[in-house]
């Protein structure tokens, strides 16, 4: 069995009778099994010897801790790792033997105490933070709820609300709010924490501050009918938000055991619900996105060349439309200087003016003070011309999708740009070779595809064609980073990664209503599988004009993967655009609220007519699971012909695109990954049958069919299934 062998705590005993004990395990000091017992061992020490009075823990290098060990997780949930006895670490070590101590210890907090980390800080009697420390219990975003006591000491702490409010958004607060929660008892600066600390622990033990045990303190607790209420709200609220997932209501369940059966017997609850929800199939896909979105900056090939990023110290951005705005805005926020440039007055004013409402909507909402604002904006420039492009690192193309207007400007952008300059474009769709084919630099290319709209969405899509620097990937990596969006590195073709998948998820939709199935249900079916919303809601929302565009770069690129339906272009005909025109597949009241429209009817049975389609009994009859998988299992084959082209990478990619960039529920592990939940015979085997009832569209590719044959998981690497081959 693997021992989980890893990290350490030290142990030093000062002239004033405090014993410091700090926990060692970079990166983020996270607690393995091995860290836990040398924290117990340490602990012991400190109790045995008579020139300990009090203790203090800490983390090295300016960390507390990140939380238990989130490697080892793996290793248990597949038996390959031997795990202490339900309740060990949170009863035996941090109740009875820290809690439960008869010399006092305070945590010194600085930088992370997440997780199991500031459980370990909520068995010691008191604690001191810096404040920028970061205090939390974020273990739901992996899917499991906190383990070593925090679902009892957190409530005793802070109170129900804001501990299930900390709980259940997985959100940390810093120390200022800390201190004002009641969960640290004083903010210091760094230099002073560990002295401070110190002396704390002497002063409890001294009777000059209060000697706490979190877990038998009621102050904080609200009455139990008033505490019932709370509870209810919550679940409520969790079972709106996330239908799907049962670990919010467990966290609930157990932090109301605690209040309502006394906290020994929430510790115990704690535990076992802890294992059980360890090994569910939301845990495993949660933590395999976690990994997966820390791996899409590590690409083979490019990160490992030891390459530097440059300093990018001003990036000018062409088009100042949603997308370009959109971008200047997450720039300006990351303390970019940015030049936007328009065609004319009207568009660039209109650009800026985007930008400042932007910003204006984070002041509103109480985010940004009017003294940042207007600091942030100052950090915007609006331009006509080329003049000032002679000292840009970067620019960022993001004009209409129009090939010819690109070339042009990336000809134009050549001769005004350094030649060091970076040359990008947003893109959605067009393969970038096209755009650069009358720029000499081609190296210097590249896409960073953004979605919308750009200073809220997480995804950058960094695309690379065969000739683009690994520099070059490397700086927009680091940007990427700088700008708080996950990058994904994907090859050139049309459409990239996520609209290569997007696509097929729109046309099944088609086909499926031209068939017979109600659009709504179907809308229905995506939502309650966990998309933001169904295929027919977002195309309005998209809007049809860009719907038809980026369509018709797929039906001349892909021809044989395309369902040809007129559903759009026969609404659009209509004057229906979507929500802007407040018509779509949906009509839209002031406040956007959609409703279905029964007149949505006769443009579905024109353009069934127009495919030369007949209404299928079947159709209309579809389960849930079967739109469900008639939706996506085309995605899943073209998200496998991008893996197979080398457009992706890591099959983890593609999951990470797909949860960031479409919505997909990122607690079903991303488009790959719960495609092999499922299994490739039986994608493929679905596939194959719908291929020869309804046609080419479901048919699945070669590479489906081959891993399939073999029963080979999706995700395994190209090569590696090569081989296995
Ligand atoms: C029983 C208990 O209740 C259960 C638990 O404690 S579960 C764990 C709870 N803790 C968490 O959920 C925190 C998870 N970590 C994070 O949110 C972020 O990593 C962080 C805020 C700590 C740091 O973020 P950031 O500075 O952006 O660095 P980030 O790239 O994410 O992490 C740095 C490295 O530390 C690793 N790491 C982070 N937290 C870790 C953890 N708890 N265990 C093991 N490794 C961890 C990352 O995987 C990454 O490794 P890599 O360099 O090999 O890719």
């Amino acid at each position: 069995m693997a021992s989980g062998t890893k990290g350490r705590t030290t142990l030093e005993v000062g002239a004033d009778g405090v014993a410091i004990i700090t926990i060692i395990n970079p990166p983020v000091n996270s607690l393995s099994f091995d860290v836990l017992f040398s924290l117990k061992e340490n602990y012991e020490q400190a109790l045995r010897r008579d020139d300990v009075k009090a203790i203090v823990v800490t983390g090295a290098k300016g960390k507390f801790s990140g939380g238990f060990d989130i490697t080892l997780f793996g290793g248990i949930q597949g038996g390959q790792l031997a795990e202490p006895k339900p309740g060990y670490i949170a009863v035996e070590i941090l109740t009875n033997i820290v809690e439960g101590a008869r010399k006092p210890s305070v945590a010194a907090i600085d930088g992370l105490a997440l997780g199991g980390g500031l459980e370990v800080a909520m068995a010691c009697h008191a604690r001191i933070s810096t404040p920028s420390a970061q205090l939390g219990l974020p273990e739901l975003q992996l899917g499991i709820i906190p383990g070593f006591g925090g679902t009892q000491r957190l409530p005793r702490l802070v109170g129900l609300p804001k501990s299930l409010e900390m709980m259940l958004m997985s959100k940390p607060v810093k120390g200022e709010e800390a201190h004002s929660l009641g969960l640290v008892g004083a903010v210091v600066a760094p230099d002073q924490l560990v002295s401070t600390a110190r002396q704390w622990a002497l002063d409890i033990l001294e009777h000059r501050r209060p000697w706490v045990a979190t877990l038998y303190k009621t102050d904080k607790i609200e009455p139990l009918g008033e505490a019932r209420e709370i509870f209810k709200f919550a679940r409520a609220q969790a079972r709106k938000q996330a239908p799907n997932l049962t670990h919010p209501i467990v966290c609930i369940d157990v932090v109301e055991a605690g209040v309502v059966s006394g906290p020994r017997a929430g510790l115990q609850k704690e535990a076992e619900d802890f294992q059980k929800l360890l090994r569910s199939e939301t845990c495993k896909s949660l933590l395999h996105i976690f990994f997966a979105q820390r791996g899409t900056s590590k690409v083979p090939g490019v990160t490992d060349l030891g390459l530097a990023p440059r300093r990018v110290k001003k990036v000018a951005i062409l088009g100042g439309g949603l997308m370009g705005s959109g971008i200047a805005t997450a720039l300006i926020l990351s303390n970019y200087p940015v030049i936007l440039k328009e065609v004319n007055e009207k568009f660039l004013e209109a650009g800026i003016g985007r930008v400042r409402a932007n910003l204006q909507s984070r002041v509103k909402k109480g985010k940004m003070t009017q003294e940042k604002f207007e600091k942030t904006i100052s950090l915007l420039t609006g331009v006509l011309d080329y003049e000032s492009f002679k000292d840009v690192d970067m620019v960022i193309e993001a004009v209409i999708e129009n090939v010819s207007l690109k070339q042009q400007i990336f000809a134009d952008l050549e001769k005004y740009c350094p030649p060091h300059c970076i040359l990008a474009s947003n893109t959605s769709t067009i393969d970038l070779n096209l755009i650069g084919e009358r720029t000499y630099s081609k190296d210097r290319i590249v896409g960073a595809h953004f979605f919308s709209p750009a200073h809220v969405m997480p995804l950058l899509e960094i695309v690379r064609t065969n000739q683009t620097s690994p520099q070059v990937i490397v700086d927009l990596l680091d940007i990427g980073k700088k700008i708080k969006k996950t990058p994904v590195v994907v090859g050139n073709c049309t459409g990239f990664a996520v609209n290569r998948m997007f696509f097929p998820y729109t046309q099944a939709a088609f086909l499926l209503v031209e068939r017979g199935t109600d659009l709504y249900l179907v809308d229905r079916a995506i939502t309650k599988f966990g998309m933001p919303m169904g295929p027919f809601r977002l195309a309005d929302l998209v809007g049809f004009g860009v719907a038809i565009a980026t369509g018709m770069q797929f039906i001349e690129n892909f021809p044989e993967q395309t369902y040809k339906s007129m559903i759009i272009p026969i609404m659009q005909e209509d004057k229906r655009a979507g929500e802007t025109t407040r018509k779509g597949f949906y009509l839209y009241d002031e406040r956007r609220k959609a409703s279905p429209d029964p007149e949505v009817k006769k443009f579905i049975e024109k353009a069934r007519s127009m495919s030369g389609v007949a209404i299928d009994p079947k159709f209309a009859k579809l389960s849930e699971k079967d739109i469900v998988e008639m939706i996506f299992f085309p995605v899943v084959n073209e998200a496998c012909r991008v893996f197979a082209e080398g457009i992706a990478v890591k099959a983890a990619d593609l999951d990470i695109a797909s949860v960031m960039g479409m919505g997909f529920p990122a607690y079903r592990g991303g488009i790959m990954f719960w495609a092999d939940s499922l299994g490739s015979k039986y994608i493929y085997s679905r596939l194959e049958e719908w291929s020869s009832l309804y046609g080419e569209f479901f048919k699945p590719c070669a590479f489906l069919a081959e891993r399939a044959a073999k029963g080979a998981t999706l995700s395994a690497p190209v090569e590696q299934a090569k081989s296995k081959l």
